[in-house]
């Protein structure tokens, strides 16, 4: 049917809430159906670890492929799953309103950071969140090898396994779990992943120009949906990443956001053991808030931030 959208997800319950909802603005926008259509992959039926698998892409090279093979017409993913490198033929054509970036605590008894008892036992496989916590309560006991959906992480608080766990708030928002909550970590003690708590829309590059009257609506779709403060936002964050991804094997943490006519951006490695951390923080004067104006100062304060980490010594903080 050319008047239904076929959106492609991972089929997790964080995946198939956020595709839903992603798919239902985009179906208004352009004034189209949507169906979600599931499409499984490997990191998600694999129990191996994620790092031995090569890294969050796993969840995305199999939704590209059947995006590319004409099965579905857009895809959604979680950005900051999403390697920073482009993808042949493929295009992001839409980042909605990002939610809560922050990280969350979910521990038993209503504890928090500051009140979690010496010793206690904390699950995280993140190692961005493993040298996070590290620095700040290196007295806790964290469990490195600890994976699961949001729901079975959560359920591991309950059973007792562990005391607490270090989730992403927009995933524990998405899924209405915010109830289980016990700490909303502030960004500037905690920073958090590129991107975290945005989505990315995903196209094929050649839909654009084919001209037929769905291809034209999907495109005003996403055209719509898009946020032009958050794309910057991501894109500043993603620039750092990228940046520092040839040579920095370490965890890193960034914060950017756009306010009362600038765009702020901190960015923060770290020694995997919590040791030591390197922070630089950058932000420009908006000439406008055009979309192009707002991308043209994340790239900009993004090389800035870059160059100030690689000149502080990034590269050997591993
Ligand atoms: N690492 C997995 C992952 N990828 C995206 C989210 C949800 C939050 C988001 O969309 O950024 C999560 C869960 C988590 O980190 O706790």
């Amino acid at each position: 049917m050319a008047d239904t959208i076929r959106v492609g997800t991972r089929g997790s319950a964080l995946a198939l809430a956020q595709s839903e909802q992603a798919a239902r603005a985009l179906a208004r926008a352009a004034g189209l159906e949507f169906e979600l259509v599931t499409v499984t992959t490997h990191g998600d039926t694999s129990k191996a670890n994620l790092a031995s698998m090569g890294g969050m892409g796993v969840f995305a090279t199999e939704l590209r492929e059947a995006l590319l093979g004409g099965e579905v017409d857009v895809i959604v993913h979680s950005l900051k799953d999403l390697p920073t490198a482009a993808y042949p033929g493929l295009t992001i054509a839409a980042t909605p309103k990002r939610a809560d970036a922050r990280d969350v605590l979910v521990a038993r008894d209503g504890l928090t950071l500051e009140t979690l008892p010496e010793g206690a036992r904390v699950g995280t496989g993140s190692p961005r969140r493993i040298a996070e916590l590290k620095a700040l309560r290196p007295d806790l006991a964290v469990e490195e090898n600890f994976r699961g959906n949001i729901d079975t992480r959560i359920g591991k608080v309950s059973s007792g396994e562990v005391d607490a766990v270090i989730l992403a708030a927009a995933g524990v928002d998405r899924l209405g779990k915010a109830d289980a909550v016990t700490e909303r970590f502030a960004l500037s003690d905690w920073p958090t992943a590129p991107g975290q708590g945005a989505l990315a829309l995903e196209v094929r590059a050649d839909q654009a120009s084919d001209g037929t009257a769905f291809s034209r609506a999907l495109q005003k779709g996403l055209a719509k949906i898009d946020h032009a403060t958050t794309r910057a936002a991501v894109r500043a964050e993603r620039d750092v990443l990228a940046g520092l991804e040839a040579g920095c094997a370490a965890p890193v943490a960034t914060t950017a956001m756009v306010d009362d006519g600038m765009l702020f951006l901190t960015a923060t490695v770290y020694a995997l053991d919590g040791s030591r951390s390197i922070t630089a923080s950058h932000a420009a004067v908006l000439d406008s808030t055009s979309a192009a104006d707002l991308l043209t100062a994340a790239a900009e304060v993004a090389q800035r931030t870059v160059a100030e980490l690689l000149d502080a010594g990034a590269k050997e903080l591993a």
